[in-house]
């Protein structure tokens, strides 16, 4: 499946000073004289194309610092017209979409809880029928690709063709060494179902603090993102929200300087021709993986219907046990990693268990099942 968004590509809408585009600029507007002078120092690095400031905060608790408002698209229109530099500013409701248009912002951004609500992002595309401006979709709080899907067909509908996707991570109980999961996969996802689609990393939001920023930079290059939202403060260590995961532009300007620009193709041809030669390799290898496979599944469904005949159960603990110390064991000595050997093994043993409950219910798989009981309740 793909998706199918009418959108310019990002060169067409804003003038990137430097592969990669690079956002940056407060988490918070906070006062003039602090949005003005972290604007001035991102301008003089030569490397930032756009400025960025929170000024309506979403706050998960009442009583915190829930933004300066209005007052601060006058301070960003004024760092605009020193700096030169394009503005951004993330917009909740109609009310903010039409203050930021008043106000000559350049580019709009939709936050994470924002995509997680239909209604809102509904009530946003309204506001922006027959406008001309860029907008950039962050993906929801929770890790529900539909919904980050959803939102960039709502402001595509509404007209919207300078779109663009921002991947802040998701939320997850779990405990973590990251502010929001990463979970590449739901980018790379977005970026196969539309290539076209400029998806914006922002490293600030995965990471919760500076110290992990880089590295989560370098990364989304490598996964051929085309930019990078960065959150920076000309003191961070008294910034009003955020503290912690803002950097100063300097700390910006070096970080971007440390990034290794990789292309996603080579003209070099000794590369290419090294490149098909290898993928050949693979190729060979995957068809001959699937065919096991498929043998495997073949045999596994033979049992199946043992089982059946005899009733006996689909889960064999023991065998299964006896398949992950094996598989393990083998994995080790073939240097494979073991936490990846695991999961492969418990992906093809759930896969079996799939089809032995068809085998048990007369062919009928579980979903089938689910949704006929649904459909009759
Ligand atoms: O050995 C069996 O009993 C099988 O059905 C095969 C198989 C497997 O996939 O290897 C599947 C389910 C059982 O829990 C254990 C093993």
């Amino acid at each position: 499946m793909k998706l199918n968004l009418n959108i310019q590509p990002l060169s067409s809408w804003i003038n990137v000073k430097n592969e990669p585009l690079i956002i940056s600029g407060p988490c918070s507007a906070e006062t003039e004289d602090q949005l003005l002078s972290t604007a001035h120092l991102l301008a003089a690095t030569g490397k930032v194309s756009v400025l960025r400031a929170g000024i309506w905060k979403p706050r998960t608790r009442p009583g915190e610092f829930e933004g300066i408002g209005s007052i601060g698209l006058e301070w960003l229109k004024k760092a605009k017209a020193e700096t030169g530099l394009p503005t951004a500013v993330e917009v909740a409701n109609a009310k903010h979409v039409e203050e930021a248009l008043a106000a000559g912002v350049d580019i709009l951004w939709i936050g994470a809880r924002s995509t997680a609500n239909p209604f809102t992002v509904q009530e946003i595309a309204d506001a922006l029928k027959g406008v001309d401006i860029p907008v950039l979709i962050k993906n929801p709080v929770n890790p529900d690709i539909s919904l980050w899907i959803g939102a960039l067909e709502r402001i595509n509908n509404a007209g919207i063709t300078k779109l663009g996707a921002i991947h802040r991570g998701f939320s997850s109980y779990e405990k973590s060494s990251f502010r929001n999961e990463p979970m590449w996969e739901l980018a790379i996802q977005l970026k196969t179902l539309c290539p076209e689609l400029p998806i914006i990393n922002d490293p600030s939001h995965i990471c919760g603090n500076r110290e992990l920023i880089p590295y989560i930079s370098q990364k989304a290059l490598d996964l051929d993102m085309q930019g990078l939202m960065i959150e920076s403060h000309i003191d961070p260590s008294v910034a009003w929200t955020d503290a912690k995961q803002q950097v100063t532009p300097a700390a910006l300007e070096e970080l971007i300087a440390k990034l290794s620009l990789r292309d996603p193709e080579s003209n070099n041809e000794a590369f290419a021709d090294k490149l098909a030669e290898l993928r050949k390799q693979i190729d060979k290898i995957d068809d001959v993986m699937l065919q096991k496979l498929s043998e495997r599944m073949a045999i596994v469904e033979k049992i199946g219907q043992y089982k059946r005949d005899s009733k006996v159960t689909i889960l064999q603990v023991n065998r299964w046990d006896e398949i992950l110390k094996k598989g393990t064991a083998f994995a080790k000595a073939l240097k494979l990693d073991l936490g990846f050997t695991e999961k492969f093994l418990e992906l093809v043993h759930a896969e079996s268990i799939r089809k032995q409950t068809a085998i048990m219910n007369e062919g009928k798989t579980e979903e089938e099942i689910v949704e006929a009981a649904a459909a009759k309740a």
